[in-house]
């Protein structure tokens, strides 16, 4: 499938745009006429520059107001669009995008649309031109891809056919299944958004809170099932509006919007099922998912492992031992296991440093995070050692896969290598909570999702005296692997030693909070303390019996409920930037106790006083 990007969607000067595209593997790019506006690059050195990259010029967009106009305007329109078609010639650039009037329209009238636009299509022809026709979802008459056709069939011109936009087609809730019928040598150009489910009014939504695919809630795959069934062979193009994009790191976004293309090609194919790679659109496939079985381990790291040791041992984890050969140590309980790692930790108290998933193949999860564009992370391994597989992550966090298995293999390399006596309060690791900053959430989003093979859930807020924290959980259907993001509210992204880093947790699963709580307690253990207004809320909200609340009261702990089960969790005091939680799941609760995220997170800022202003 040939690729290509908008240049709106990134940040800085239409020639860093350009190196970061090209260096990011699109085929092309879209030219929006205002980079090159602005840009002290004439139209001969921009087409040169694209030579030399490598990219071809797609598109150029996007010309505006057009049709459904008084006689005198249309002259001023077609003298307009002659001006670009040269400037276009300059480029080299064949297609130009046509948007559906949203302004200056004043006959609504499809027969006059249909014969302006030829008058259009014949300048055009003339300049060797193409126009792709777009419905804007707020044009003026014209604001669906139903309609946007008819008037391309009206038109009848081989120098006109459609450019389809995902965002445009979705975000009014249109079906797309009718695009499958066009006739593939129509569509001329193809436009792909997601974006997250908001109400709010189209064109801002547009505007402003497009992502890529995967990082919002559209069903891309469908929509490109579809247009993959129409027959289609063209570009394939992302062009996203929003705010965040045009002010982060150019190269890193043009990563992320590639990785949104292998990934969904991936999705697409998954979605048509056999024979998907076999239509013209020549999607391409990843190495094959694998849903993770579990997490194989946690990692946390810090320059005093003697303060993480004596929580863990607090909590009933097993000290394992030293790793043959590296500084690094392991503990466990169940099939949690914790590795605590003083490797190039100068300067950091404790930190959350990375996780391990258990997949049928580790090599195989490898390859795909490869292909996906995840940087790998070296690791050395002797003869007689378990090879390790692993990337890093966009927030930095190291993530290895592991072979499913109750002990996994590098475990042996612990100690003498033998699995101790389990102490049966911890069960497992439940989830790894992640701190992302806030212009790197949605890549880390679809991070994760793609390289695990995760699914992202409906992202909440949660409300903290740092600000609003936008959380979301990516998870394995049956929780088995269960990751939760956290955006870091503006002001606390930066990691200057001075500055405490926002803090992220492992929390880890019991079948008896209580007994744990009681031990962990008696061991020495300090939870993290709960105000007692919060124990007044829960007895009017659930109205828990006095000894119930007491005893919740008593150990700190947290408790939610809804109609499948029960939730009791409490948090253990944060150490640099790093905790630890134990939760409880009775019945089939399924969640995070969302509703007391506001009270940990204002337990610890009263605490650890987060923030300043
Ligand atoms: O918001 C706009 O005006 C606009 C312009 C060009 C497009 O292709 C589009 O989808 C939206
Ligand atoms: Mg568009």
């Amino acid at each position: 499938m040939r690729t290509s990007i908008a240049t709106v969607c990134i940040s800085g000067t239409l020639e860093q745009k350009m190196l970061a595209c090209a260096k990011a593997g699109f085929d092309g790019i879209e030219i929006f006429e205002q980079d090159l506006t602005v840009s002290p690059m004439s139209p001969e050195e921009v087409r040169a520059l694209a030579d030399r990259l490598g990219l071809t010029l797609d598109l150029f967009q996007p010309f505006r107001d057009f049709e459904g106009v008084d006689e005198a305007t249309l002259r001023a329109n077609l003298a307009r669009a002659e001006a670009k078609f040269r400037l276009m010639g300059q480029l080299g650039i064949d297609t130009m995008l046509l948007c559906s009037n949203v302004g200056t329209a004043t006959i609504d009238d499809d027969e006059l649309f249909a014969s302006q636009i030829r008058a259009l299509a014949k300048l055009a022809a003339e300049h060797g031109v193409k126009i792709a026709y777009e419905a804007l979802a707020w044009g003026k008459f014209v604001n669906t891809y139903q309609h946007s056709w008819k008037i391309v069939e009206l038109v009848d011109h081989p120098n006109v056919g459609l450019c389809l936009d995902s965002f445009h087609i979705l975000s009014r809730g249109d079906d797309p299944a009718g695009i499958a019928d066009i006739p593939a040598e129509k569509i001329f150009f193809v436009q792909l958004a997601d974006a997250p489910v908001l109400s709010m009014d189209v064109l801002s939504w547009s505007r402003h809170y497009r992502v890529f695919p995967g990082e919002g809630g559209f069903e891309l795959d469908a929509f490109m099932g579809h247009l993959v069934r129409s027959g289609y062979d063209g570009i394939v193009s992302l062009e996203i509006f929003n705010d965040v994009f045009r002010q982060s790191n150019v190269e890193r976004t043009a990563v992320d919007g590639m990785r949104s293309l292998i990934w969904l090609q991936d999705k697409t194919a998954a979605h048509l099922g056999a024979g998907a790679l076999d239509y013209p659109l020549g999607l391409a496939a990843l190495p094959g998912a694998q849903e993770p079985s579990g997490f194989d381990y946690a990692e946390i790291r810090t320059e005093d492992p003697e303060i993480v040791a004596g929580m863990l041992a607090q909590l009933g984890f097993t000290f394992r031992g030293q790793h043959r050969r590296k500084p690094v140590t392991l503990w466990s309980a169940g099939e949690a296991r914790i590795i605590i790692n003083t490797q190039r930790s100068r300067g950091i108290t404790a930190e959350v440093s990375g996780f391990g998933v258990q997949v049928p193949e580790a090599a195989l999860g490898t390859r795909r995070a490869t292909a996906l564009k995840a940087p790998a992370v070296p690791r050395h391994h002797t003869v007689g050692e378990a090879p390790l597989h692993g990337f890093t992550a966009p927030d930095a966090t190291e993530v290895f896969f592991g072979t499913t298995a109750d002990e996994p293999a590098w475990a042996a390399e612990f100690g003498d290598g033998t699995t101790p006596a389990d102490t049966g309060a911890i069960t497992g690791i439940d989830h790894v909570n992640l701190a992302q900053p806030w212009q790197a959430f949605d890549e880390s989003v679809l991070f994760y999702t793609s390289t695990l093979n995760l699914t992202a859930r409906p992202g909440t807020e949660v409300p903290s005296p740092m600000g609003l924290v936008r959380s979301q959980v990516l998870r394995t259907e049956d929780g088995a692997v269960r990751l939760a993001l956290n955006i870091v509210p503006h002001g606390l992204e930066d990691s200057r030693a001075s500055a405490p880093r926002y803090p992220e947790h492992i929390a880890v699963h019991t079948d008896d909070i209580i007994a744990l709580a009681r031990r962990a307690v008696a061991a020495g253990m300090e939870f993290l303390a709960v105000p007692n207004n919060y124990y007044e809320d829960l007895a009017a909200r659930f109205g828990l019996d006095g000894e119930t609340l007491a005893q919740l009261q008593e150990l700190n702990l947290l408790y939610d409920r809804d109609e499948h089960g029960e939730f009791l969790h409490f948090y253990t005091e944060t150490v640099g930037s790093m905790f630890l939680e134990v939760v409880e799941r009775r019945g089939g609760y399924d969640g995070y106790g969302a509703p007391n995220a506001p009270v940990r997170l204002a337990a610890q800022f009263e605490r650890n006083r987060l923030m300043t202003y």
